[in-house]
């Protein structure tokens, strides 16, 4: 009867006069046979996944392609989720520095998605995100002391983020108008502070370039790309569906027989902080000053031309709502010096009227180091006339039109634009008024002229019983300059019609705050999805029985492990019995055999028990 048999020079036919199927032979060949059925199994799992991995990356159709993973803001962040890289963000603003922490789950290989960053979210479920006061242009002459400033803001961060995972966090400090307005000399004095003793007490990924003061174009490249980021105006996807329009996109070399390129309409943005305002939208003319645009890539590639965009941005630096108020009041005692009558000593002036304060509110400015009282006459109107002169609009303009300080401002298109208003427009009219959002200019008006017109002891009666719980009392105190200040400049300075109404005030888009941080951290990371892009190169041309990432996949190691172990085994206890039938025939020298199989092992055996028996 034929039969087959597992021998250390390998597999055997052999005739035997009856069936003796040895277990350790059966053993052996069912323990093969099933662990090569398993690396067959396991390798063509393996590859039709890789398979579906590509397809899913590069070869469907762009629209079709979603984000593989979102993170929730109704949940914690998982910081046990290895899978998640996170970024730090500092902005060192005029009023005050603002850490955030952001995170975002593995890049999903797809060329044409950007990282999706979100807001980390702590176990109370609020944005990771902590901020002191005052600014740190505050120490342009104690620079030793910066890095004391700022150390509280990168504990909470370090604190929050896993310590396995500091040393890959990108940490970035970036400063905006506060510190713009410091000699190069202070300014520097804090920077190296911070590069020299930050990384000693932090283990975060921090280059020379990761701490620097911005400039305001930036800051405003940064906003749009926030903003448009967290509206999902970068996504590719089903356009119908979500109801954005569409516009064409121009393509470098395109020949006239191409299809035309569509993605999604983008939005502009104003952003107002305390020292400087920004402004910046897409355009799509090329004939503007170079120091007026910012053309950029968001993708990954440099050959991505769906993430290639060409905004227009200006800043305008002391026209923050803070800064105005300080040219505002200076322009106030200096008039008022100037007309009060000949040989009146400062001391002796009556305090100076302003209609930007609430009615019968009094305060005090410090100028050229004496105090002069003023006093608020609650005239909304007569406040936005008194402060057209801060915008600066009988600059010369260099080329029509013109919005503030001479610059140029290409035209806008006020039927298709959208536009949205950070910060100062936001706190402006969210903290107080309570109506943050979409933009009404008889609302805002009716509701400014309300508060301006209100008595001091009136407001400050229902600061006191927090009613504004969102206001704090300097808020209280400007918010008539503020409002007129945010009027002036939309309206007489930026040139929005009155009846525009596709403008929103917003600091959060779908619960997710808003910030020129995020769009910081999203242009700074956007080489980084290149290295899971390669990975998936790397597993499109090599299968996965050829790659090195075959150490990967802990089954089939096991596995092949498991057979090397059994096949050893086999072949010591092959050895033994041969060395037990070598000893025992090496007594009878007139016997002769050449044995291969355990069969004729038997045999020996029992050859060697009748004759010693
Ligand atoms: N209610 C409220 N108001 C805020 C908050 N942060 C800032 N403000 C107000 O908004 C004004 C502008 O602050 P930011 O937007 O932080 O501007 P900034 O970064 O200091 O200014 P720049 O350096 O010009 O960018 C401040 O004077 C505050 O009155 C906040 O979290 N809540």
């Amino acid at each position: 009867m034929a039969r087959i048999s597992l021998s250390c020079r390998g597999w055997q036919l052999s005739c035997a006069p009856h069936i003796n199927w040895g277990s350790s032979k059966v053993l052996a060949t069912c323990v093969i046979s099933i662990a090569l059925l398993c690396i067959i199994v396991v390798t063509v799992i393996e590859t039709r996944r890789i398979q579906n991995e590509i397809n899913t990356a590069d070869a469907s159709p762009r629209h079709l392609r979603v984000p593989r993973k979102k993170l929730s803001i109704t949940e914690p962040t998982d910081v046990n989720d290895m899978d998640l890289h996170y970024g730090v963000v500092i902005d060192c603003g005029s009023s005050g520095s603002r850490v955030y922490v952001y995170v975002w789950p593995k890049h999903s290989g797809n060329s044409n998605e950007l990282l999706q960053i979100e807001q980390m979210i702590d176990k109370d479920l609020k944005p990771v995100s902590k901020k002191i006061e005052p600014g740190l242009s505050t120490y342009g002459d104690k620079a030793s002391e910066a890095s004391e400033y700022i150390r509280p803001l990168l504990k909470y961060a370090a604190d929050h983020i896993p310590s396995s995972k500091h040393k890959e966090t990108p940490l970035y400090i970036l400063a905006t108008a506060g510190m713009r307005m410091l000699t190069e000399s202070q300014q520097t004095a804090i920077l190296s502070d911070l590069r020299v003793d930050l990384p000693m007490y932090f283990d975060f990924l921090f280059g020379e370039n990761h701490v620097e003061v911005i400039t305001g174009k930036q800051e405003g490249v940064y906003a749009w790309i926030a903003m448009n980021f967290a509206l999902g105006r970068f996504d590719h996807n089903e356009d119908e569906v979500s109801g954005t329009p569409l516009s064409k996109m121009e393509l470098p070399n395109e020949g006239s027989s191409s299809k035309p390129h569509y993605r999604k309409r983008t939005v502009g943005i104003i952003d107002m902080g305390g020292g400087s305002v920004q402004i910046a939208f897409e355009v799509e003319r090329s004939d503007i000053s170079k120091s007026l645009l910012a053309e950029f890539n968001l993708g990954c590639q440099d050959s991505d031309i769906d993430h290639t965009y060409r905004v227009y941005v200006t800043t305008f630096l002391g026209y923050g709502a803070n800064a105005a108020r300080s040219r505002y009041e200076k322009m106030l005692v200096n008039n008022t010096v100037f007309y009060s009558p000949t040989g009146m000593g400062e001391s002796e002036l009556p305090p100076i009227k302003d209609p930007c304060l609430p009615e019968e509110m009094e305060d005090t400015v410090s100028f050229k180091n004496k105090d002069y009282k003023i006093y608020g006459t609650g005239n909304y109107l007569k406040c936005k006339l008194n402060m057209h002169k801060l915008l600066n609009t009988s600059v010369p303009c260099q080329k029509e039109p013109c919005s503030l300080n001479g610059v140029h401002q290409p035209d806008i298109n006020y039927h298709y634009s959208e536009f949205y208003g950070f910060s100062e427009f936001w706190y402006t009219m969210e903290d107080v008024f309570r109506i943050g959002g979409k933009y009404n200019f008889d609302q805002f008006e009716h509701k400014a002229k309300e508060y301006c017109a209100s008595k001091w002891s009136t407001l400050e009666d229902w600061f006191n019983k927090k009613l504004y719980p969102k206001a704090d009392q300097h808020r209280f105190k400007y918010q008539c300059f503020k409002s007129s200040w945010m009027s002036k400049v939309l309206h007489d300075g930026f040139k929005f019609p009155h009846e525009y109404n596709s403008f929103t005030s917003a600091s959060l888009v779908d619960g997710k705050e808003v910030q020129w941080t995020l769009g910081a951290l999203l242009y700074r990371t956007r080489y980084y999805p290149l290295r899971e892009i390669q990975q998936l190169e790397f597993q499109r041309y090599h299968p996965p029985w050829h790659r090195s990432s075959i150490l990967d996949n802990h089954i089939l190691l096991v596995i092949i492990v498991f057979i090397i172990l059994a096949i050893i085994g086999l072949y010591i206890r092959r050895m033994r019995k041969l060395a037990v039938i070598r000893a025992g025939l090496s007594r009878v020298p007139s016997m002769s055999y050449f044995m291969v199989g355990e069969d004729q092992m038997e045999q020996g055996i029992k050859i060697e028990r009748t004759m010693y028996s």
